[in-house]
Formats: structure tokens, C-alpha cells, sequence
């Protein structure tokens, strides 16, 4: 199966933000820079008011020659006819907004079964009750930190108390599951959502919108040295 890397804080660029008329290049250089993996958002302008990319372009950055995992947002509705054809383009980890699909422990099985990472989404206003339905099915839990559909919005600090509740349940389950933030992350909030028990962060526009990525890049990962991160539970 297709995993996303294993431990530590993954630091995960949203392409959203990248310059879309030389994505290739973009991605080399932010991999480059320090990034771990690569968030794909797709967008239908129907779950969200927002039209992005689809599997052709995901195939693209594979045959472009991009290795890094490519950690795949679906913002689609109806959601399975999607996850083979993003399985088959290269997609590592597929994640998706429970409420898209009408059946999610079957999503997530087909997922799994395309051999793939399975992810769940939450948007501020979804309930986590989803979760504990398909903890033994999930590989990811995203928690939004805006209402999904474009790039550079502000950080809503609501999503704090869903990431410490979602980590909690986490533990509880005692498997691996990865716990993604998405949304207005910066070097001066990614602390906070760490604390809160995230391991793996997306960020558009902090990173993308920047002169220089590396910088952005290593100013989050100070402020997610061991030293600096007081996390009682992990
Ligand atoms: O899924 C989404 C938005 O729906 C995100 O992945 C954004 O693309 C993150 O961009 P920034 O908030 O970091 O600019």
C-alpha cells in the first residue's frame, strides 16, 4: 500500500498556491526547499465554490518525475468515481469530506483496496462522531482550519479544540493514523497546532507565496523542535 512517511512532523505545500504555469518546476524546488510531501487539492465547484485539478494533473507530476508521496484532498461531491482514477495517476494518500459520500466505510475501503492511504476530512463545522465509526479504516485525519475551497484565508483557531479531541481519539484507538491540519498555517500558528496534537501541515500561500521557501520551511520546523513543543499525551 501507498503510505505517507511514518513518524515526525510532515511539512505538506499546498499546490493551490504553487505557479501552476511551471508546476513541475515549483514542486522540484519546494521539495527541494524541505518540503516532505505534496497536497493536491481538487476542487468541483460544487462541494466547494472552487474549480482546481483534476487526475490528469496528478499523473502529470508523476511523469514530470516527482517521487515525493502526493497527499490527494478530494473537495468532491459525489466522491467514488474519483478515487480509482486518483489511485491510478499516483495519488499516495486520498483523503475526502465524510459527507460526500453516501457510504464512507465503503470509500475508505475502496481506497484501501485502489492501495492507497485513506483519509477522512473535517470542516470546522463537521462533526468528529464520523470517526469513531471508521477509526480501524483510517490512515489520516485532516482537520480543516478554514471552510475548504481557496487558498489564503485566515487560520480559525475553533479548529484547535477539534485537532486536541481528534488527537485524544487518536490515541485512544492505539494505531498510527496521521493527524493533518490545513489552513492559514504559518510559522507563528503551526506551534499552536502542533500542541494541539497535529503531526503533518499543510500550508499554501506561508510557503508558496514566499521569496524564499527554505526560509519559510525551516522557520515552521523550528518552531516544531521537540524543545519547543509542551504536549502533555504525546
Ligand atoms: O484545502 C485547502 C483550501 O480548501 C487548503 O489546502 C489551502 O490550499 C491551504 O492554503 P493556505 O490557507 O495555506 O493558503
Amino acid at each position: 500500500m501507498r503510505t505517507l512517511p511514518g513518524s515526525g512532523h510532515l511539512i505538506a505545500p499546498s499546490i493551490l498556491s504553487a505557479d501552476l504555469a511551471r508546476l513541475g518546476e515549483d514542486v522540484d524546488k519546494v521539495l527541494d526547499a524541505g518540503a516532505d510531501i505534496i497536497h493536491f487539492d481538487v476542487m468541483d465547484n460544487h462541494y466547494v465554490p472552487n474549480l482546481t485539478f483534476g487526475p490528469a494533473l496528478c499523473r502529470a507530476l508523476k511523469d514530470y518525475g516527482v517521487c515525493a508521496p502526493l497527499d490527494v484532498h478530494l473537495m468532491v461531491e459525489p466522491v467514488d468515481a474519483l478515487v480509482p482514477q486518483f489511485a491510478e495517476a499516483g495519488a499516495s494518500c486520498i483523503s475526502f469530506h465524510p459527507e460526500t459520500s453516501r457510504h464512507p466505510h465503503r470509500t475508505l475501503q475502496m481506497i484501501h483496496d485502489c492501495g492507497c492511504s485513506a483519509g477522512l476530512v473535517f470542516n470546522p463545522a463537521t462533526t468528529l462522531d464520523y470517526l469513531r465509526h471508521v477509526m480501524d479504516q483510517v490512515d489520516l485525519v485532516l482537520i480543516m482550519s478554514v471552510n475548504p475551497g481557496f487558498g489564503g484565508q485566515r487560520f480559525l483557531p475553533v479548529a484547535l479544540d477539534k485537532l486536541r479531541t481528534a488527537r485524544a481519539m487518536i490515541d485512544e484507538s492505539g494505531r498510527h493514523i496521521r493527524l493533518e491540519v490545513d489552513g492559514g498555517i504559518k510559522a507563528d500558528n503551526i506551534r499552536a497546532a502542533a500542541m494541539a496534537g497535529a503531526d503533518t501541515f499543510v500550508a499554501g500561500s506561508a510557503i508558496f507565496g514566499a521569496q524564499d521557501y527554505r526560509h519559510v520551511i525551516d522557520a515552521m520546523r523550528a518552531e516544531l523542535l521537540p524543545s519547543r513543543i509542551n504536549c502533555s499525551g504525546r
